[in-house]
């Protein structure tokens, strides 16, 4: 499907002396520590050759990828916007962002990018059902195409007969992730090897939920800091499915964009609170247990893989901005400033749980939500919020229908979100602030071998 690295191209890097893109080492660390701030990836070290050569967005973007790179080792994102504000030399922080390429597969950790990748500026989320016939063979064929178009495109190549829509920019970030719901084992005669953590998830007393837009056969997050990038990736994506797989529900949502920020930091919602501080670290000796299916799982294809929970959650934005700054602190038990627990410090600080105020209250009230969801509130549940801000115009009443596109990240949803959502249903002082409207659960399997296709082990073995 590719134009890419053709004779010329290759002899152009060749004469440039830098063959194949890596994650600068500082970066790699920084994308891996960072999933909920800045958007500082690894990046396209390669340098740039012949103007001459037919363009492809790699060779179009490898040009500033290696600037890029000195950029962001400078001091990640954000730095890069610091170091080219003093240097004349340093190159801006807009061609880092376009040549910044997240790996499709990793060499070392074998899971999908999109997960600990940091968040990034644009994101889709769209799922599909399989057609009406067809059969295991047709989801391993479209898997099978899906994986390709997603690791070509993630590098910043361009499909034949494409649509040119992000002909002129470079990765981007872009991240595609590959989910299978409940329904998918039952279209392709593999109930049998369903994973228990895919039991759907039970109803909460807050939900509303819209069926149309919920669950599915297949879904895909796609994540990128440009949004023609991010789109033109879902529309390859759409067009490989023709034929096997329709459309079930699609929803656009964005994030802060790099380098709009003094230096990085962790992303607002649309409430305007600091939202991810305290999600748990790669750098956490039990991260990989939490968030990722282990060695022991009886699923084997699921290892190195995750569970996303998605759901579709509108703010009342109207009662909420109502509502004295003071008053939305208690509600999160954080400060709005900086994100800083209510018990003080800064935004890292743990919460003291445990201090009263000079009345004899708890300083961070028993309802608060991030009180309730802290993993000391849940026998040690932990997940990996990676959501999306949503805004799809307003409704009938004027009211903003806007939000957050939660998707978090879990080795086992029993024991993460649905713990965790069971007790914050009960008694959170922001739920009556919310209304939970679409809802999914999806295994998401490892990634991929060099030549193999997502899900692969699951279909072919
Ligand atoms: C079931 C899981 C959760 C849902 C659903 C959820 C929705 C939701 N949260 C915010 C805003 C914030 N959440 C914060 C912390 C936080 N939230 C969850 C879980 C769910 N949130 C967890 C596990 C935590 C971490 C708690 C801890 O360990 O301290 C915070 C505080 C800052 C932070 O740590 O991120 C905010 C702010 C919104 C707006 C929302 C639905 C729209
Ligand atoms: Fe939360």
């Amino acid at each position: 499907m590719s134009k890419q690295r053709t004779s010329k191209q290759t002899a152009a890097k060749e004469a440039a002396g830098k063959q194949t893109p890596k994650p600068v080492p500082a970066q790699a660390a920084s994308q891996a520590a960072a999933p909920n701030g800045s958007s500082d990836g690894p990046v396209d070290g390669s340098a740039g050759g012949s103007p001459t050569l037919e363009l492809s967005r790699r060779r179009l973007l490898g040009t500033v990828g290696a600037a890029g790179a000195a950029g962001l080792v400078a001091g990640g994102a954000g730095g890069a916007v610091a170091v080219s504000a003093g240097q004349s030399d340093a190159p801006t922080a807009l061609t880092t962002i376009g040549s910044t390429e997240v790996p499709f597969r990793e060499e070392r950790a074998r899971h999908q990018a999109g997960i600990t990748t940091p968040l990034q500026a644009n994101g889709h989320l769209v799922a599909f059902d399989l057609a009406p016939g067809a059969d295991r063979k047709t989801a391993a064929a479209l898997l099978r195409r899906w994986s390709r178009t997603a690791e070509e495109l993630m590098a910043g190549r361009t499909p034949d007969a494409d649509t040119g829509v992000a002909l002129d920019a470079g990765p981007s970030s872009l991240t595609v992730t590959f989910g299978l719901g409940h329904s998918f084992f039952d279209r392709t005669g593999l109930a049998k090897r369903r994973p228990v953590q895919l039991d759907p998830l039970p109803d909460f007393s807050a939900d509303a939920l819209d069926g149309e837009r919920s669950n599915g056969d297949l879904w895909i997050q796609i994540g990128s800091d440009d949004a023609l990038v991010a789109f033109h990736a879902l529309r390859a994506l759409q067009k490989d499915a023709a034929g096997s797989a329709r459309l079930r529900w699609q929803m656009n949502g964005f994030n802060r964009t790099p380098g709009a920020t003094a230096h990085p930091m962790t992303t607002r919602n649309l409430m305007g609170q600091i939202d991810g501080t305290n999600n748990p670290k790669p750098s956490d000796k039990d991260f990989d247990e939490r968030i990722f299916v282990g060695r022991d799982a009886g699923q084997e294809w699921m290892r190195g893989g995750s569970y996303a929970v998605f759901r579709r959650i509108r703010m009342l934005l109207d009662d909420w901005e109502k509502r004295s700054p003071a008053e939305q602190e208690k509600v999160i038990g954080r400060r709005k400033s900086d994100g800083a627990p209510l018990t003080g410090g800064s935004e890292n600080t743990p919460m003291r749980l445990d201090a009263n105020g000079p009345d004899g209250l708890p300083v961070i009230p028993a309802n608060a939500h991030a009180r309730i969801a802290a993993p000391e509130s849940n026998q040690g549940a932990a997940m990996l919020r990676r959501p999306f801000s949503f805004h799809d115009g307003f409704r009938d009443d004027g009211a903003p229908d806007a939000g957050l596109l939660f998707v978090c990240w879990q080795a086992d949803p029993l024991r993460a979100f649905t713990q965790v959502q069971r007790k914050l249903d009960r008694g959170d002082a922001l739920s009556r602030f919310l209304r939970h409207e679409a809802s999914g659960l999806y295994a998401v399997p490892p990634a991929p071998a060099a030549g193999d296709y997502v899900g692969q082990a699951l279909l072919e073995r």
